[in-house]
């Protein structure tokens, strides 16, 4: 297949302080914007510091997430997703398998964008959307509801980044999210020194417009044009941002969604990514100005392009399709098909 993707071989991540973004003077913004703008074309990932993410929220979060995740399994079980109506809450080991890939060494809470059930996507019954069903665990809510609140309006800062940096209006993409199927994902890696060798997470690319990425620990690894695997470890203050399918789609790979995965764990990992997506129904094609004649993308509905990822992907959504309870939308892509996986045909 071919590619328009320009992903560099490059050794670093690149730390961008994009406090600019946040000034009333346009070149201070353009500043950062150039800056982000050449990460997502060369590497498909960057660092962000200088963001607004209150500190104690991030303590809030992690010390939730390790309440949630130290009860044992049969009360966790009570959330799981497989019983949820849109697709939300804990996701045990083994649930979630890539191609024929090994089960990743991992265990996992999704939190969806709380859309309300009288939202009319929710009424019309649109898969992934819906309010989040809250495990009663004291604090739980209040601490995931504030970090995904604080976390989002950065993402919603950084789309103005990105749009500036295409050459765009900077609101270009500030009304495509309003109640988007967004996943806040509270990752766990638990650390068993005899488990065989499973990566914690297989080798993917993200299928949103982009990820905003906090982890505790050293892991995360991400594909270069040579085919190597750079580490990308936690900075202090930090958080890790990657382009996602949908952006290099919508900028007909001048953006590239580049693969990662996270390797066998050392030592126990908590990583909490959260999955900037459009709205459901928004159509995702290369925009009119990156079109250059050759058709590379098809256009697809960046929700049914989730959901038919998720049904091909997890196991209990696999099975219901298989009963035939559940079918894949039209035109639903195999999982892997974009970044530097397209060309390695890895679930073949
Ligand atoms: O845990 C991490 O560092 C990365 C997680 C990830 O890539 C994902 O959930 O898509
Ligand atoms: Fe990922």
């Amino acid at each position: 297949m071919s590619t328009t993707s320009t992903v560099t071989a490059f050794d670093r991540v690149p730390v961008i302080d994009i406090s600019g973004l946040y000034s009333d003077r346009l070149e201070d913004r353009l500043q950062v914007a150039e800056a982000l703008g050449n990460a997502a074309r060369a590497i498909g990932f960057l660092y962000v510091v200088g963001h607004p993410v209150a500190q104690t929220t991030i303590e809030g979060l992690r010390k939730a997430t390790k309440a949630y995740f130290a009860q044992p399994l049969e009360t966790k079980m009570r959330d799981y997703i497989g019983a949820s109506k849109t697709h939300k809450g804990f996701v045990p080991r083994g649930e979630e398998v890539y191609g024929k890939g090994v089960p990743d060494l991992k265990e996992a809470f999704d939190i969806g964008f709380e859309v309300p059930a009288d939202h009319p996507l929710v009424l019309g019954g649109t898969p992934l959307l819906g309010p989040n069903e809250w495990p009663p665990l004291d604090g739980f809510r209040e601490a995931a509801s504030r970090y995904y609140d604080e976390v989002f309006t950065l993402g919603h800062k950084l789309f103005q980044g990105f749009a500036l940096a295409l050459g765009l209006d900077e609101h270009y993409f500030d009304e495509m999210a309003k109640a988007p199927p967004s996943k806040l994902r509270l990752i766990h890696y638990p650390f068993n020194a005899d488990a065989e060798d499973a990566p914690g997470i297989g080798a993917h690319t993200d299928y949103e417009c982009f990820t905003i990425l906090l982890a505790d620990n050293p892991g995360l690894e991400v594909l270069n044009a040579e085919g190597s695997w750079i580490d990308v470890p936690p900075i202090e203050g930090a958080f890790v941002v990657n382009i996602g399918d949908m952006l290099e789609v919508m900028t007909n790979g001048a953006f590239v969604a580049t693969a990662h995965r996270v390797r066998k764990v050392s030592q126990e990992r908590y990583s909490f990514p959260l999955f900037y997506a459009c709205d459901y129904h928004t159509r995702i094609e290369p925009l009119p100005q990156f079109n250059d004649g050759e058709r590379r993308y098809e256009a697809m509905a960046i929700g049914e392009h989730m959901y038919a990822q998720a049904l091909q992907t997890y196991q209990y959504l696999k099975r219901k399709v298989e009963a035939g309870e559940l079918s894949l939308p039209q035109r639903s892509r195999k999982p892997s098909s974009f970044g530097h996986l397209k060309q390695q045909s890895m679930n073949d």
